[in-house]
């Protein structure tokens, strides 16, 4: 698939001091030799931690749950193939909320040394995972809800100034098919009062806490003072941007990807999830998740489609 506004890719190299990966207990823990690391439970290939300069960039709910018993709460669950509740009259009508990805078991597919780049130090760059989905492996129940034959390869790449999941979505029968996706990150922030939010500015968004109606963006600056819970649609910006205390901590870049969803649940909606914790949590993370979730991506039989993001940690 050519695109003309791809953004670099983080490309791992294969000389110099390797980067360590191994796998246990359900989950894959990659370390940079600079000390970077990342973590993906096989269990909705979850990233569940991505540390940069020693610093953790994602949150993860203290009551999460990590054993295969319901979605994380927490990291970057990736929602497949449809995202909220599915509408009743579609194709997704018999999924749970999110779909069944964030709750499927992964295959690890292993780490991948194809593409390289040698830094000037000789030093490694950075190393790729790709875990996979097919329909094969679907519960029966998710099968029977949505019987198409596909396969699902995410790409996790620990580089060194940064952390890129990619989704690709291939459809593997002889019927089309209509999915949304996204990628429910968790962003670890110090205070939530203390955030702003950067290239939404001019954005048409759903505002889920007020109906489902919508609304223009003309502020260039977001700040969470209450529940938020947003669909910014076809956002002309390729970076949304986390700002702490005025300055820049998170870049997500969007690849291949139009819309991003920023939902914090605050203080009652925090207190009525079960996996939610501590209650005042909401005060250190916020979600920016970037996704196709404006209507439906259609894909015919043996097409594919990739989209993802590159996130840059400023600290
Ligand atoms: O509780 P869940 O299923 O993980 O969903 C959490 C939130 O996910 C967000 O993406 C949705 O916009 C919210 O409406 C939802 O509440």
């Amino acid at each position: 698939m050519d695109r003309s506004h791809k953004p670099s890719a983080l490309t791992p190299s294969t000389t110099g001091p390797q980067p360590s990966v191994h796998s246990e207990q359900g989950r894959v823990i990659a370390s940079l030799p600079t000390g970077d690391s990342v973590e993906v439970l096989l269990y909705g290939a979850t990233v569940t931690s991505w540390k940069h300069n020693g610093r953790e960039n994602l949150w993860v709910s203290e009551a999460a749950k990590l054993d295969g018993s319901k979605p994380v709460r927490g990291g970057v669950p990736v929602v497949f193939p449809c995202f909220g509740p599915p509408p009743k009259d579609h194709a997704t009508g018999g999924l749970p909320q999110h779909g069944f990805a964030r709750n499927s078991t992964w295959e690890y597919l292993g780490k991948s040394s194809s593409e390289s780049g040698k830094l000037a130090s000789g030093g490694d760059d950075g190393v790729k995972l790709d875990f996979g989905l097919s329909s094969a492996q679907l519960s029966e129940e998710a099968k029977k809800a949505w019987p198409y034959d596909f396969a699902l390869v995410y790409s996790v790449t620990l580089g060194k100034d940064g952390l890129q999941t990619m989704l690709n979505v291939q459809n593997k029968g002889d019927k089309s098919f209509e999915f949304q996706m996204l990628l429910h990150t968790y962003f670890r922030v110090d205070s939530i009062t203390k955030v702003t939010i950067n290239g939404l500015g001019s954005t048409t968004y759903i505002d889920k806490v007020l109906n489902a109606t919508e609304h223009q963006q003309s502020n260039p600056s977001l700040q969470i003072t209450g529940e938020t819970d947003r669909v910014y649609k076809s956002i002309k910006q390729d970076t949304t941007s986390i700002l702490q205390d005025g300055k820049p901590r998170l870049d997500v870049i969007r690849d291949n990807l139009e819309d991003t969803v920023v939902w914090n649940p605050w203080i009652e909606k925090a207190k009525g999830m079960g996996d939610f914790e501590p209650n005042d949590g909401y005060k250190n993370m916020v979600c920016v998740e970037v996704g196709a979730v404006n209507g439906w991506q259609k894909l015919e039989s043996g097409d594919t489609f990739e989209g993802g993001m590159i996130v840059k940690s400023h600290l």
